[in-house]
C-alpha cells in the first residue's frame, strides 16, 4: 500500500438523463446507461478554474462541506488526479450538466469524509441549488423513473420507480449534431398556458405515470389490432401542448417527428430529450427502424445525426472503492 495516498482511490458514476418526456415538462425523466458508442464532439475547458466539474466541486467543498480552506484536506504539496470518461452527449438534452454536478457532489462527499451524512436524498437537496432542472437530477440520482415535485417547505418532493430491466422496452435516441441551449429552449415555453392546454398535460402526465410504473413485457399485447390499440394509447401518453409546439423551432424536423406516432409497430411514444436536441423514442420493437425513421426526417431537413439503442439506469449515482492491496 501507498502510505504517502492521500485518498483511497474512487470511482463515481452517473447515468445520463431524459427530462420532460414529453407531457412532464420540468416533472418527469428516466435514467438511462450510455456507453462509449457516442463520438464526443463538445470541447470542455480542462482549465480547473473554467470547467464545470471542478468549479462546481470547489463550491460544494466550500459551501456544502463547510471546507474554507481546502489545503486542509489537501496539502498544497499534493494533488487530486481526476480521471473523466464522458458518456453523455454534452448539451444534447439528455443531462450532462446534471451529471457534471451529480459527479461533483460525490467525489466532494469522498474528498471531505461525509460518506455517512450525505444520502442520496441530503444530495438530491443540495444538487438542486447548482442546478434548477430537477427533473434531471432525480434520475441522475436514483435512477429509474422520477417525478419531481418543486415545495415552498424548502424541499422538493421525488418519488422514484425501477423500470423494467433488460425489457424489450428501450430508449432510442437520435442526437442530431447541433447544440439547443437550455436558456434559449426555456425562454422559448411562454409562462402562461390555456385551460385547455394545461388539462391536455395533465391528463396525459397522469397516463404515462401509470403506463411506466407498471409496464412488463406483458403489459405488450400479441395481436395486431391490440398492439395498435395498445400503441394509440402510449404515443397519446407523451404528447405535450407546454413546452415542445414552442421549441420546435429550435429543432427543425421536430414538429413533423411528434406527428408520426402509430406509424412503426413497436414505437411506445415519441418526445424532445430534456430541452433537445435529441429525440427520445420509447420503444418495444423494431427499435432500429424507429431510430431510421426518425433520422430521415432530420435529413429532409439537412441536419445530420446519429442514434442510441440504450437500456434503462436503475442504480442512480453510485460511488465505489476498489479494496487497497497490501
Ligand atoms: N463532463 C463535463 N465536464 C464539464 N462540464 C460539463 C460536462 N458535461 C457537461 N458540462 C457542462 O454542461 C453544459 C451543458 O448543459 P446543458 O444544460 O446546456 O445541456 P444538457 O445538460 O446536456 O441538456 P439537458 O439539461 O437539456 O438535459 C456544457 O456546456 C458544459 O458547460
Ligand atoms: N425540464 C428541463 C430539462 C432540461 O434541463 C427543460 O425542459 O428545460
Amino acid at each position: 500500500m501507498n502510505r504517502q495516498m492521500l485518498f483511497q482511490p474512487f470511482t463515481v458514476k452517473v447515468p445520463g438523463t431524459s427530462a420532460n418526456l414529453g407531457c412532464g415538462y420540468d416533472t418527469l425523466s428516466l435514467a438511462l446507461q450510455f456507453s462509449k458508442e457516442y463520438n464526443q464532439d463538445a470541447v470542455i475547458p480542462t482549465d480547473v478554474d473554467k470547467n464545470f466539474l471542478t468549479t462546481t466541486l470547489y463550491s460544494i467543498i466550500q459551501e456544502e462541506a463547510n471546507v474554507k480552506d481546502l489545503s486542509t484536506i489537501i496539502p498544497s504539496d499534493k494533488m487530486v488526479l481526476l480521471d473523466i470518461d464522458n458518456d453523455i452527449p454534452v448539451g444534447r438534452g439528455m443531462g450532462s450538466s446534471a451529471a457534471t454536478i451529480v459527479t461533483a457532489i460525490y467525489i466532494a462527499k469522498q474528498l471531505t469524509n461525509n460518506s455517512s451524512t450525505w444520502t442520496k436524498d441530503t444530495i438530491f437537496q443540495m444538487a438542486i441549488k447548482y442546478e434548477p432542472s430537477a427533473d434531471n437530477l432525480s434520475s441522475a440520482i436514483f435512477g429509474g423513473f422520477n417525478i419531481v415535485c418543486s415545495t415552498d417547505l424548502g424541499y422538493t418532493i421525488c418519488k422514484t420507480t425501477p423500470l423494467p430491466d433488460r425489457s424489450l422496452l428501450k430508449g432510442v435516441v437520435v442526437i442530431p449534431h447541433f447544440q439547443v441551449l437550455t436558456m434559449e429552449a426555456r425562454t422559448a415555453v411562454p409562462s402562461s398556458f390555456s385551460k385547455s392546454d394545461v388539462i391536455f398535460n395533465l391528463q396525459r402526465i397522469s397516463l404515462l405515470t401509470n403506463l411506466l410504473s407498471t409496464f412488463g413485457d406483458d403489459s405488450i399485447p400479441k395481436l395486431e389490432q391490440d398492439r395498435l390499440n395498445y400503441q394509440k394509447v402510449t404515443t397519446h401518453s407523451l404528447m405535450d401542448k407546454i413546452h415542445q409546439p414552442y421549441r420546435s423551432k429550435l429543432v427543425p424536423g421536430l414538429a413533423d417527428l411528434l406527428q408520426m406516432s402509430t406509424a412503426i409497430d413497436g414505437l411506445f411514444g415519441i418526445c424532445l430529450s430534456g430541452s433537445g436536441p435529441t429525440v427520445l423514442l420509447l420503444a418495444y420493437d423494431n427499435y432500429e427502424t424507429i431510430a431510421n425513421m426518425c433520422q430521415d426526417n432530420f435529413s429532409k431537413h439537412n441536419i445530420k445525426s446519429n442514434h442510441m439503442i440504450l437500456e434503462f439506469d436503475n442504480l442512480g449515482a453510485t460511488i465505489t472503492t476498489p479494496p487497497l492491496h497490501n
